[in-house]
């Protein structure tokens, strides 16, 4: 692994013998000092490839800080109000005295913070001179805030359109300014009121500052001069506030190493999961792999939510040094000054498309912003990125972004599936197979036909689709009962298909609970989430019924089988949540049923005022409903087109024919002849090692025959 003897002596006893491919490549970039965007199947190990690096180093820094080993100072305090040269978008440049800024790219806008913002109470003024063409917002944002002023709810600016904004929302206020104008942004912390003053004239209220906002530190967002024009009386000029009402800018102002010791509750990692019980996973392999590190003691900390926040914060007060949690619950902490990334030098995304595809690429971008550049032992902070699903647009935009000259280690090139895993289809298609007509009884439907006459008979796609939900319910049970499955992870698209089936499974059952099955969806509270995971795990319940949170990174050791009751609509989550078998050179099998006619379902969206909770509004989401044509066949094009693979198509009865799987393996376990492949390996090398030990023989004597003469070839 190349790691210390500690970390490989876990590593050793959790029986991890050699390094996964990924874990070979990803280990010595990351010791290394780079950003690293991981690219790797499912299962490959993507997890001890970036926490064993970075437990390394965030350990052997503590070490060298309890030595008393300094490190250099990189950038002081100011004590000046500037503009700060850290907390700038990169094409904004900033004059030496910090006084003066300009943009010197033409498309975008490019913002700048001050080096000290207030907070706590005071009313506060400082003035921009417009000094160039062009437009400009000028006001007051948080540290959080986007650097494009007013674009996101943490910004308050006014532009020379005569606009002011916030939150993206540009309404009229005061007039339009320009070249030679002097704008004042007044800023009063007790009533939350900003506004602003052109030449000297009060242009009126322009925001009441939110709550939550009001709490933060308020930073100038523009340029500082002297003043052309008085504030107004109770309003002081912002480099005058109190000390008491100020703080400094945190972007790039890391400190000595003894001002370091003292901010305990400033992490080195912050590794962001996208769902708690993957947070919790990768936390709990973090405490596996620091075990046998003595000596100083590294001290990590599970964020999520539906955990007592109070705990977190006093674990937060008495020092910290990995952080792994869910994007919520660490922005919550962040924003309200209880988890400082002051001195955060890993900044690890796992499954990254997940959590841009969850929508936090904002909160992403703010929380990289506030984290200095260069730490304070004068290293680059690295950013690691992961998912088997990393070829996405949007992950390579944020590594633009974001990344400083990353490296892929992509060793597929493209999404791909583990060999590992088997995955086939079924297609339900209830005009051939028309057993539903007689059903005795069948899973519980999702009552979206309730409305519509459905009835055996009458083909109406309505009666099609309540068929298909009544046929999956069997094929699922079928799909069990022929491949002997005691243990599988089972997808379906909603809450309440995954309710259902959970009650069908228990009732066929019975007594002798031989479908015993536990839920994991976003409704079930989260004790109950970690208790049903918990006995699944054990084996306590043979079946897991969940939703796609549970999709990406759950590594339930030896798992044999899943199946998708339906097609999920992202492409990616097919591959993660396929990926749930067939890890750590363990075989799986997954199983998809796919519907042959448009299903009926439910979506319910912003627009769904319970979200679903005794909804019943069976319009179609285009008359402002909250139900869509679900479309499989179109959902398995386009994941058979994005991993470049036809996917193989087993009949009804659900056997999957002999191939080089069957009969071969047991799903669940390794396959048989492991350590072929090495064998393979050295054949493969043979004929190389070969030229290279003759090329070195003839290096060898042509230096003797230079040096000594004559030389005698002795071929042994
Ligand atoms: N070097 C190794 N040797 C043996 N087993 C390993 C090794 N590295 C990881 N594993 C095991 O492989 C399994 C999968 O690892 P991990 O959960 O990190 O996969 P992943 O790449 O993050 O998958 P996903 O994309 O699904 O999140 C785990 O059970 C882990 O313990």
């Amino acid at each position: 692994m190349g790691v210390l003897p500690e970390i490989g002596k876990a590593v050793e006893e959790m029986d991890w013998m050699l390094p996964t491919d990924v874990q070979a490549e990803a280990i010595p970039l990351i010791l290394g000092g780079g950003d690293v965007l991981m690219a790797a199947e499912t299962g490959s190990g993507k997890t001890g490839a970036f926490c064993l690096p970075i437990i390394q180093i965030v350990w052997e820094t503590l070490k060298d800080l309890e030595a008393g080993k300094g490190s250099k100072i990189i950038a002081q305090i100011s004590p000046h109000w500037t503009l700060s040269f850290f907390d700038r978008g990169p094409a904004l440049a900033v004059t030496p005295d910090g006084l003066r800024c300009q943009s010197r790219e033409q498309k975008e806008w490019h913002g700048c913070r001050a080096t000290k913002g207030v907070y706590g109470k005071g009313k506060y003024y400082y003035e921009a001179t417009v000094t160039d063409e062009g437009l400009c917002r000028v006001g007051w944002s948080t540290q959080q805030a986007n650097l494009d002023l007013g674009t996101d709810r943490f910004g308050f600016g006014f532009g020379g359109t005569g606009k002011k904004s916030n939150n993206k929302q540009f309404d009229n206020y005061g007039e339009a300014f320009g070249m030679n104008d002097v704008i004042g942004c007044y800023l009063d912390l007790s009533s939350g009121e900003i506004k602003f003053s052109k030449n000297g004239v009060d242009l009126g209220k322009a925001f009441i500052i939110p709550q939550q906002v009001k709490s933060a530190t308020l930073f100038p967002a523009v340029v500082l001069k002297p003043f052309k024009h008085d504030p107004e009386s109770g309003y002081i000029a912002v480099c005058n506030a109190p000390k008491e009402n100020v703080k400094h800018n945190e972007v790039g102002t890391a400190g000595t190493s003894s001002q370091n010791k003292s901010i305990k509750n400033a992490p080195q990692a912050i590794i962001i999961e996208p769902s708690r019980e993957l947070a919790e996973q990768t936390f709990n392999q973090i405490l596996k792999f620091k075990k046998h590190l003595a000596d100083s003691a590294l001290r990590e900390l599970l964020v999520i939510g539906g955990v007592n926040v109070k705990d977190q914060i006093s674990t937060l007060n008495a020092g910290v040094d990995i952080v792994v949690g869910t994007p919520g619950r660490m922005e919550d902490l962040i924003s309200a000054g209880h988890l400082s990334l002051t001195q955060c030098r890993f900044f690890v995304l796992d499954e990254a498309d997940g959590l841009l595809k969850q929508g936090y690429t904002e909160l992403i971008d703010r929380l990289h912003r506030q984290i200095p550049k260069i730490t304070s032992d004068g290293r680059r902070l690295q950013m690691i990125v992961c998912s088997a699903t990393l070829h996405a647009f949007e992950v390579k935009k944020m590594a633009e972004r974001l990344m400083h000259f990353p490296t892929w280690v992509d060793l597929k090139g493209e999404d791909a599936v583990p060999e590992t895993v088997h995955h086939v289809v079924v297609m339900v298609d209830p005009q051939k197979d028309t057993s539903w007509q007689s059903l005795r009884r069948h899973v519980q439907t999702d009552g979206i036909h309730a409305k519509d006459s459905v009835r055996p008979g009458n083909n109406t796609a309505e009666t099609l689709s309540e068929a298909v939900k009544m046929l999956k319910g069997e094929y699922c049970v079928r799909a069990i009962n022929e491949h002997k499955m005691d243990r599988a992870i089972i997808f379906c698209r909603t809450k309440l298909d995954c309710d259902n089936l959970e009650k069908y499974l228990n009732q066929l059952g019975n007594r002798n609970n031989q479908y015993s099955c536990v839920c994991l969806h976003g409704d079930r509270k989260p004790p109950e989430r970690k208790a049903n995971l918990e006995m699944f795990k054990n084996q306590e319940a043979k079946f897991l019924i969940c939703t796609d949170v549970a999709a990406r990174g759950l590594d339930i050791t030896g798992l044999p089988f899943m199946i998708n009751i339906t097609l999920p609509d992202e492409k990616s989550n097919y591959v993660h949540r396929i990926g749930r078998v067939g890890r750590a050179e363990r075989m799986g099998l997954a199983v998809s049923l796919v519907s042959s006619v448009p299903e009926k379902v439910w979506y319910h969206g912003e627009w769904c005022s319970s979200r679903g909770r005794n909804c019943w509004n069976t319009r179609l989401t285009d008359e402002g409903g909250c139900a869509i044509w679900y479309d499989e066949p179109r959902f398995l094009a386009e994941i058979e087109d994005h991993l470049n693979v036809t996917i193989q198509q087993v009949e009804p009865d659900i056997k999957v024919p002999m191939d080089e799987f069957d009969g071969k393996v047991i799903y669940g376990q390794k396959r048989q002849q492991t350590g072929s492949n090495y064998e393979n390996h050295v054949a493969q090398m043979a004929p190389a090692v070969q030229e290279l030990a003759q090329l070195e023989s003839k290096v060898q004597l042509l230096y003797l025959k230079r040096h000594f003469g004559k030389v005698t070839h002795n071929r042994n």
